[in-house]
């Protein structure tokens, strides 16, 4: 037969043989045996696998664009698999925004000097395994004495939209069977997971632009209790009440029966500072909502993005569209002043919101969407039912009326500089040690009713020949110690805190910045408060007297 194929195949075997003394042929033929033998196997392994896959086995497609790629590659991260797996995807921060912050507790990130070192707990974090682009293999015991093989193929393609490339990924997971239900229960088991290892942190979603304007992945962060929000608790009440009685499931069949379009709107408004995303962002940890955050002024942002944006929500989700007035929406009809603002930004006599006086026009970024365009995403087929829409400004006399119609606007809560309430409030949040759950402060000093001091406590700096950078790194080294102060002493010099303060003069950002860079002085604070304050209005008198 090989003679047939390589003609003289006879002759050189026959000279070979005599050379060296035995029969090439019988292991050439050997050899074609072999290789005959393996094609024919592999040929017959890739039609059964494909009759199998064909026929056997369902599966279930997830793209990249949705949460569950993420939830499943995090799962897969935490199995057996990627230990045994030979292929995989080493990623240092998963995509989910999971464990992004050092804990408290976590002295990796700590150097020898006693300061943290981003850096130094960057590196000392081992990296997150995924499976790799191709196809891997996953036991999971869906039920206790039955543990099924699921086949995850990772795959991606690439697209090029008007010179900017875009890839996407998407995830095959496969099990053997005519069913989807076992990778169904897999799916579930895998959300719940997630949701219980989410459990305390809210999940941000923020708009991205290449070609197109997305939503990014999720940023995940602990929960800001809504008891840090310094607001007459009144007012606090009142909201969550009404959210609460909006987001009740027998709520949405009250709308549908009556043909009432099942959102709400909001609108917080005030001064820079008083809170209004802050509130946005606890309510959203509150309610266990995921938030999702839009700027209208982003210069890439059309209406048929945003209009893609909406319709892309989850039905149970809060928007929330920041500093609504800087963003320039204009009306159609509105001409454009000179300087090519829009003349918007005229006081609106017409505002049913009271309080505001007449603003300057905004000179920030303007936003490509018309406020008709934005009225149609909000109340338009796109918008989801289910859905809490949160608008903050700090000029509310800015705003079109159609804006504040119910309907766009139902609920609106004003945010007003600093309380006696609310100063007392932040003080008392600034250095109270039962706020940390449970975890005893770390502190160097111990109780104390001292008056104000600036007790330092050195830690020894590193060593250095150099006789200034030894004088630098001293001072680096000299740091404030904790004053512990107890809970009825907290509560005393709270309320003498509060006296030193006008009501309505400070927004609660600034007078949180103060404390902050007094973090660990309540004493300090105290004493520094009025010469403090004196300059701060004296600044701000200058400057209204300035504009
Ligand atoms: N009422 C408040 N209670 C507690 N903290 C507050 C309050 N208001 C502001 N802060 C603090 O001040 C900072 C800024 O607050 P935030 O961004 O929520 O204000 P804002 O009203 O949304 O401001 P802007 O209008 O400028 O966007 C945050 O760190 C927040 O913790």
């Amino acid at each position: 037969m090989l003679e047939s194929i390589f003609p003289g195949y006879t002759i050189i075997v026959r000279v070979l043989y005599k050379i060296l003394g035995f029969d090439v042929g019988l292991l050439a033929s050997a050899f074609v045996m072999l290789y005959m033998v393996v094609w024919i196997s592999s040929l017959a392994y890739a039609k059964t696998s494909e009759l199998v896959s064909t026929h056997l086995t369902a599966s279930i497609q997830i793209s990249n664009n949705d949460d569950l790629y993420r939830y499943v590659l995090n799962w897969v991260e935490e199995q057996q698999m990627t230990k045994d797996a030979r292929h995989l995807k080493a990623v240092t921060l998963p995509a989910s925004g999971y464990d992004q912050e050092p804990d408290s507790d976590d002295d990796s990130a700590i150097d020898e000097s006693g300061n943290f070192t981003y850096d130094q707990w960057q590196r000392s974090k081992p990296p997150m395994f995924w499976p790799n682009f191709g196809t891997s293999l996953v036991w999971w015991a869906g039920h206790p004495c039955l543990s099924r093989p699921f086949r995850f193929t990772r795959s991606r393609t690439e697209r090029t939209i008007k010179d900017e490339m875009s890839r996407e990924e998407t995830l095959d997971i496969t099990c053997f069977g005519r069913s989807t239900e076992p990778i169904k229960e897999l799916l579930s088991f895998i959300q719940e997971w997630t949701s219980q290892k989410g459990q305390g942190r809210t999940v941000i979603r923020r708009t991205q632009t290449t070609y197109d304007t997305y939503w990014g992945p999720p940023i995940v962060r602990p929960t800001r209790p809504l008891s840090t929000v310094a607001l007459d608790q009144q007012r606090k009440a009142d909201l969550i009440k009404d959210i609460m009685e909006y987001l009740h499931p027998k709520n949405a069949r009250w709308y549908a029966t009556r043909g009432v379009p099942y959102r709400r709107g909001y609108l917080l408004h005030g001064s820079p500072g008083t809170g209004k995303s802050s509130l946005s962002f606890a309510l959203a940890g509150f309610f266990g909502m995921p938030i999702y955050c839009i700027s209208l002024a982003e210069p890439k942002l059309t209406e048929s993005a945003l209009d893609n944006l909406f319709s892309k929500l989850p039905t149970r989700s809060i928007v929330l569209l920041e500093d609504i007035d800087a963003a320039g929406l204009k009306r159609e009809d509105e001409p454009m002043s000179e300087s090519g603002l829009n003349t918007m930004s005229e006081p609106n006599t017409t505002s049913k919101v009271t309080g505001a006086s007449p603003i300057p026009a905004a000179s920030g970024p303007k936003s490509n969407i018309s406020l008709s365009g934005l009225l149609n995403v909000i109340d338009g087929v796109a918008a989801q039912e289910g859905r809490i829409l949160i608008m903050t400004t700090n000029c509310p006399s800015k705003l079109d009326d159609a804006l504040l119609r119910p309907g766009r606007t139902d609920v609106k809560v004003e945010f007003t500089l600093a309380t006696k309430e609310q100063i007392r409030s932040i003080f008392y949040r600034m250095y109270s040690t039962k706020l940390e759950k449970g975890q005893p402060a770390k502190t160097s000093g111990t109780t104390t009713k001292q008056t104000p001091t600036k007790t330092k406590s050195v830690q020894n700096p590193p060593s250095t020949t150099n006789r200034e950078d030894a004088d630098f790194l001293k001072l680096l080294a000299e740091k404030p110690v904790l004053h512990t102060v107890e809970d009825e002493q907290l509560n005393a010099m709270k309320d003498e805190f509060a006296e030193r303060l006008p009501e309505g003069k400070f927004s609660p950002a600034e007078i949180q910045g103060f404390l902050l860079s007094r973090q660990k002085e309540p004493f300090r604070a105290l004493a520094e408060v009025a010469a403090w304050r004196d300059q701060m209005l004296a600044a701000k008198e200058k400057n209204s007297k300035i504009f």
